[in-house]
């Protein structure tokens, strides 16, 4: 069995239910111990290159769902896994490097500067700011 190159589908329906949603982030949750199959590993490509990944058994990988993807053959044994989908607030893989690397700079920021230093309020007001223009609720 394996799992040829795709990307994963743009918009979902939640079995049960006629709700449907934008599928932004993949996650891929390891339920077998990688020493229980070959083969199998998850490649995902993105702009950094092409990784692998074959985790211990309750452990998960989670990666934008615009990634090319696909599982090798399984050589041997049986590989089982939970894969789901999740929508973020904001949509844009960019958008959401940017906000996440601009919120690790604050909290850096804050280890050493107080609250109210105009740098640090500077900072977190352009967070929300951002955070404003492109989340959607
Ligand atoms: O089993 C996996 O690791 C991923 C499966 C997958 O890519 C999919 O079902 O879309
Ligand atoms: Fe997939």
């Amino acid at each position: 069995m394996h799992v040829g190159a795709h990307v994963d589908g743009a918009i979902r329906a939640i079995p049960g239910t006629s709700i449907r949603m934008r599928a932004d982030i993949s996650t891929t949750l390891f339920l077998t111990a990688p020493e229980d199959y070959d083969g199998g590993e998850l490649v995902v490509d993105d702009v950094y290159g092409s990784h692998a990944a074959k985790l211990a058994a309750g452990d998960m990988i989670v990666y934008p769902a615009t990634s090319l993807h696909h599982v090798t053959p399984i050589t041997r044994g049986s590989r089982w896994s939970s894969f789901f989908w999740t929508q973020s607030m904001v949509k844009d893989d960019g958008r959401r490097t940017l906000l996440y690397d601009l919120d690790m700079a604050i909290i850096r920021t804050r280890q050493s500067l107080p609250d109210d230093h105009p740098g640090v309020l500077g900072l977190t007001a352009t967070d929300h700011n951002l955070l404003r223009h492109w989340a959607e609720i």
